[in-house]
């Protein structure tokens, strides 16, 4: 379906482990109407019936708000539920195995981490976006590789594709790397975790 935007921008919601999907349902919902512009399917702990039914559910919710789906690391979940896109990591379906399965007009993000020249390999392998982090401690992914917040700046200054922060990013210490220049950060705890989840993402989104 036609989105609004065609970039990635702005905030980028990242679901937590909910087994609930009516609950689930209803924390993203709160993240549209506070104006998130892209929002991951990401559970770490569902077993494959239940993501098919958690995503399912989530498709038509984004698509009433003009938001794009899209699927952590499961391409033939992101093909069989018709999602907006795909995002992989080192462990995931590689860049050429995507193109074959996903439509063109499809997103694929890719996780570089710390490293510069993993972004600018998936931008000439056809990535939609890049995602560097984590930048600040993670409770989602306390393991997670570290980066320096000055990398989002040399990414900005080589590559053409949207560059997405990710990892422990909160109220306070967003704005440091959307001054870097990044075109989206990527929230799941400060987000889903808040007390008033829509406000959050109202002041997330206000950052851009
Ligand atoms: C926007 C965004 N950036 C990075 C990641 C991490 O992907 P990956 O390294 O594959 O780790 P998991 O999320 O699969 O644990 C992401 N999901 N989204
Ligand atoms: C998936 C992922 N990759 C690096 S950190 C992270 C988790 C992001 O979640 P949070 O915003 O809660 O740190
Ligand atoms: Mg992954």
């Amino acid at each position: 379906m036609a989105m609004s935007r065609s970039e990635i921008s702005g905030l980028y919601a990242i679901t937590p482990d909910i087994t609930d999907t009516g609950r689930l349902c209803q924390m993203v919902e709160q993240t549209l109407a506070g104006g998130v512009g892209c929002l991951q399917y990401r559970n770490k702990s569902a077993d494959a019936p239940l993501r098919l039914v958690q995503s399912s559910a989530l498709l038509p919710l984004c698509q009433r708000y003009q938001v794009p789906l899209i699927i952590n690391d499961y391409l033939e979940l992101a093909c069989q539920i018709g999602a907006d896109g795909l995002h992989v990591g080192q462990d995931d379906s590689t860049l050429p195995a995507i193109k074959d399965r996903l439509a063109p007009h499809k997103l694929i993000g890719v996780s570089c981490y710390s490293q510069l020249a993993r972004a600018v390999e998936a931008e000439k392998a056809g990535a939609s976006y890049v995602a560097f982090g984590a930048f600040f401690p993670s409770a989602t992914k306390p393991n997670a590789v570290r980066a320096a917040v000055s990398l989002i700046s040399e990414a900005k200054s080589v590559l053409s594709v949207p560059v997405v922060a990710i990892g422990g990013i909160d109220l306070n210490n967003a704005a440091s790397l959307v001054a870097r220049g990044c075109d989206a950060i990527a929230v799941s705890q400060a987000l889903f975790g808040a007390e008033d989840i829509e406000f959050a993402a109202k002041c997330f989104s206000r950052l851009f």
